[in-house]
């Protein structure tokens, strides 16, 4: 057994590039977006946020697995939280997007790792990366992921929205 999993990275403390180039390295993905280069999200009060996209495997890995371990990485990625701004600041932040297990979705509404992630839909920053990988990429639940980056909804979102350089190769 082992599952597919769309991972989106972020950082806006810090020297965010290296950063998130060091969390790639430990995740090892088959495959990595450019970075994007976006304006926070959800609490304006912030410096500008760097993202990324990834996709990651590894046998005999389910999704709990991805959760502890990406919660190390956040951990060991000097992150500090505070615990009155929900969306707030960050060194490192590292979301599970979507899983699939022999390409079916893998679904859930616990609240403590709901898949897909319930605000994909919402971020261009999650988005875009994704299509840039597959332009055929669907959201389960909501569909096509180009139709949802292109709704009236994400419009401002995508102007303020800078691609950057190719992140490192994949491993
Ligand atoms: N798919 C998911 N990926 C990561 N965390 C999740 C997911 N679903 C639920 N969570 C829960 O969300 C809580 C908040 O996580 P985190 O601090 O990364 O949120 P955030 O980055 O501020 O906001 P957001 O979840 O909107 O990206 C965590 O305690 C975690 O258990
Ligand atoms: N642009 C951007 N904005 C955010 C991001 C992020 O990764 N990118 N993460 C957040 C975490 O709650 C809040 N806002």
């Amino acid at each position: 057994m082992s599952v597919r999993l769309l991972l989106s990275l972020g950082a806006n403390l810090g020297e965010r590039e290296e950063t998130l180039r060091w969390a790639l390295e430990r995740l090892r993905p088959s495959e990595v977006s450019s970075f994007y280069y976006t304006p926070p999200w959800g609490d304006p009060d912030q410096p500008d946020y760097v993202n990324v996209s990834a996709f990651v495997e590894r046998e005999g890995w389910g999704v709990e697995d991805w959760f502890a371990h990406t919660r190390d990485l956040e951990a060991e990625g000097g992150r500090v939280r505070d615990p009155e701004r929900r969306f707030g600041p960050r060194t490192l932040d590292i979301d599970l997007i979507a899983a699939w297990e022999d390409g079916e979705p893998v679904t859930s509404d616990d609240p403590r790792l709901t898949l897909p992630h319930p605000r994909a839909r919402l971020r261009v920053f999650v988005l875009a990366p994704w299509l840039e990988m597959r332009g055929d990429a669907e959201l389960p639940g909501y569909g096509s992921v180009e139709r949802l980056l292109a709704s009236d909804e994400l419009a401002a979102d995508r102007k303020t929205m800078r691609k950057g350089p190719a992140a490192p190769p994949s491993a």
